[in-house]
């Protein structure tokens, strides 16, 4: 059971969440496309101390099979054309007219291609009994908004980042339809914060996650978010 989960949450974690296409290469013969390679979610020199050792906790707390780490990598799943082209195409019609399918060969991860240290440095990890997804998150120095502290949107867009990991973990294909932020304290540029997420429930097709910000000594409550999301219905011309 827990080696089931664990192999699809592997996959989840590592083409971002599409249930059911664990291998999307495996269409094609060859091995996998080298963007899938290097998983981004492993120490790198630029972590800090902080960041590694709550790295070191996590991974411990993974061998009960508790809690199962999330790779991640530089592309999402359909990276390659033609795989993209079909699923914008199956999952939002109408936004395909107006998207550049050239350029959709250049497309990265936002959150995955600033240089190692100087933006989103993150690593996931998931509960399967709990629901939680935690997301261990230093904003590097290219992400201040205020001086020495991290911008807002930065901000959002981990905790997005971490609440969709989870929806896409629980329904698949979804997309964000609501966020709401509270930012209570301003989070301090290039520290390591805790973003904890935790699906409340699911009513047919709307996912709701809720969600916080906090110090890694769990002292200050920096950010407090709901977010509502919906597994897209291929029958609908979103
Ligand atoms: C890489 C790691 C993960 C990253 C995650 C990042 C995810 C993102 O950022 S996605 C990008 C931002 N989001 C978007 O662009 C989405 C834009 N919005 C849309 O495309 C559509 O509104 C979409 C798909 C969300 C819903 O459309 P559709 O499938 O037609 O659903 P629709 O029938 O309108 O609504 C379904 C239900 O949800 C409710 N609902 C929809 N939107 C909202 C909303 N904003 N607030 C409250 N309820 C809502 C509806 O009332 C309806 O409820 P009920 O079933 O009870 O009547």
């Amino acid at each position: 059971m827990l080696r089931s989960c664990a192999a699809r949450l592997h996959a989840v974690g590592a083409l971002r969440g599409l249930r059911g296409c664990a291998r999307p290469w495996a269409r094609s013969s060859g091995p996998a496309p080298e963007f899938f390679h290097e998983d981004h979610s492993l120490p790198k020199p630029s972590w800090s101390k902080d960041m590694r050792l709550l790295f070191d906790q996590f991974m411990k707390k993974c061998e009960d099979g508790s809690w199962i780490h999330l790779p991640s990598y530089n592309y999402t799943l359909f990276q390659r054309s033609q795989d993209i082209s079909a699923f914008i195409h199956a999952y939002l019609p109408t936004a395909s007219k107006l998207i550049n399918e050239e350029k959709l060969l250049q497309a990265k991860i936002f959150t995955r291609n600033f240089e190692d240290g100087l933006g989103f440095e993150y690593v996931m990890f998931y509960n399967d009994v709990e629901k939680r997804v935690v997301c261990v998150f230093e904003g590097g120095p290219y992400l201040q908004g205020m001086p020495g502290c991290l911008h807002g949107g930065a901000i959002a867009t981990m905790i997005d980042a971490t609440v969709g990991t989870s929806a896409m973990i629980a329904e698949g294909i979804v997309m964000t339809a609501n966020l709401n932020i509270n930012f209570k304290r301003p989070v301090p540029l290039c520290s390591v914060v805790l973003i904890n997420s935790q699906l409340d429930k699911i009513e047919g097709r709307k996912l709701f996650i809720s969600c916080n910000v906090q110090s890694v000594d769990e002292k200050t409550l920096y950010t407090e978010a709901t977010s509502l999301f919906i597994k897209l219905d291929p029958e609908k011309q979103v």
